[in-house]
């Protein structure tokens, strides 16, 4: 069976083509369309809206194939969404919990480092517990020199935490030390439950996660980068 998944965050879609247990991903929807003529299923995750989703673009492009646009659970394949509103949680951050649980037995955090940075976590059970959603460093240094007068951005800084001697620095590090803390206290605070001790894994995709992981490594916070997370949690849905 070949599949085409896609997961359409705020900034752009990734796409992937599941064949014989492997993943393969595709640069570009246009590389899509020029190397595949069908596909026995099309699995779509989007944040967009119906309007804006590439999903009206695939459907007009692959208008033979099996198309299914996939929707946030309640409960589904051993998860439990911790909200009440259980629909209002992003597709693809029940998505990288499912493919977390996929991977992993213990309790684990899971960081999606994109447009927004969320931080989800789940107990050894499968229980959602809730999560937080920061707007990304970008995009939250940004805003900030947007409304102030004497707070502009020159020049790019390499992302550390450590006192600035700059206006970059200071915007930027202070927001990256703001993120890597709550992250490392979510982390802890999983660490014990009911005063035992138990192992928590944190799990990071999103097109930042190479940034997060080297911050954490260097915070001496064990993480690992899993770029398919939510990937691997649409294949749950084959
Ligand atoms: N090849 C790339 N194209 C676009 N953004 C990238 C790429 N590699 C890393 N990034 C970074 O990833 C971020 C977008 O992450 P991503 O997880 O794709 O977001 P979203 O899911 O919101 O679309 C961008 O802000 C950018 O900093
Ligand atoms: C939080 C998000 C904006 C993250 O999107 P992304 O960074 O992948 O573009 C997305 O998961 C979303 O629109 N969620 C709906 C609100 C919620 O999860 O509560
Ligand atoms: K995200």
């Amino acid at each position: 069976m070949k599949v085409l998944m896609v997961d359409e965050g705020n900034s752009r879609a990734k796409f992937v083509v599941y064949q014989n247990n492997q993943y393969e991903p595709l640069p570009s929807w246009q590389i899509c369309c020029e190397q595949h003529s069908s596909f026995d299923k099309i699995l779509i995750a989007s944040v967009k809206s119906e309007a804006e989703s590439i999903a009206n673009e695939i459907k007009a492009f692959y208008p033979n194939c099996l198309i299914e646009v996939l929707t946030t659970p309640k409960q589904a394949y051993g998860l439990t969404n911790a909200y009440i509103e259980y629909q209002r949680l992003g597709i693809d951050r029940w998505l990288a919990m499912l493919g977390a649980r996929t991977i992993t037995n213990h309790a684990c955090v899971v960081v999606d480092a994109g447009t927004a940075v969320t931080i989800d976590v789940v107990d050894a059970s499968g229980q959602h517990l809730g999560g937080y959603i920061l707007p990304n460093v970008e995009f939250s240094a940004n805003k900030l020199a947007e409304r102030s007068g004497k707070i502009t951005l020159n020049h790019p800084t390499h992302p550390e935490i450590s006192l600035g001697q700059s206006t970059e620095a200071c915007v930027f590090n202070g927001l990256y030390a703001s993120h890597i803390s709550l992250i490392k206290q979510v982390v802890e605070q999983q660490g014990i439950v009911s005063g035992k001790k138990q192992p928590v894994e944190l799990l990071l995709t999103g097109g930042n996660s190479d940034v997060y992981h080297n911050l954490l490594v260097n915070s001496a916070v064990a993480s690992r980068v899993e770029s398919l997370l939510v990937f691997i949690g649409i294949q749950c849905y084959l």
